[in-house]
């Protein structure tokens, strides 16, 4: 069962301006034109408008920051020939392994 995150990424690849994307109707083509950086600027501005919703306290306008910060990186996931899956997946490997611990572990490592 394809999800959204499958269903947005699979639109994302065929908007590419490689695989025929128009920039004059897709954003998506749009903005791939401009190259890397472009993405790159565009999720430092949603990262930075979901951190001023948070600090207004205003969970709906959170919830839409956070869905344009999403979908700028499923955009850079896309430039990096990666799915979301692949996150998810990433996810999943470190489900039940405590942030604390990695941190200590990684330290240790750091140390020999
Ligand atoms: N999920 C989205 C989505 N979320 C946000 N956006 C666009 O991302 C932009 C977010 O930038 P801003 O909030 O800064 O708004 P802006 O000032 O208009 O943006 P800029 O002028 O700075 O680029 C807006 O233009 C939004 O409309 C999206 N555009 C497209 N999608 C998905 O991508 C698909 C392909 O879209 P096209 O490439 O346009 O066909 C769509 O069918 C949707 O499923």
């Amino acid at each position: 069962m394809s999800t959204i995150l499958d269903r947005v990424a699979a639109t994302i690849a065929a908007r590419h301006p490689a695989h025929g994307g128009d920039p004059n109707q897709s954003y998506v083509a749009k903005l791939l034109t401009k190259g890397p950086d472009a993405v790159l600027k565009k999720i430092g501005e949603e990262a930075t408008e979901t951190v001023m919703a948070a600090k207004d306290a205003n969970p709906d306008q959170v919830v839409y920051e956070v869905a344009d910060l999403w979908f700028h990186c499923l955009i850079l996931l896309a430039q990096h020939d990666r799915h979301p899956q692949d996150v998810l997946n990433e996810l999943a490997r470190r489900e039940g392994l405590s942030g604390l611990v990695e941190k200590a572990q990684r330290t240790e490592n750091q140390a020999d």
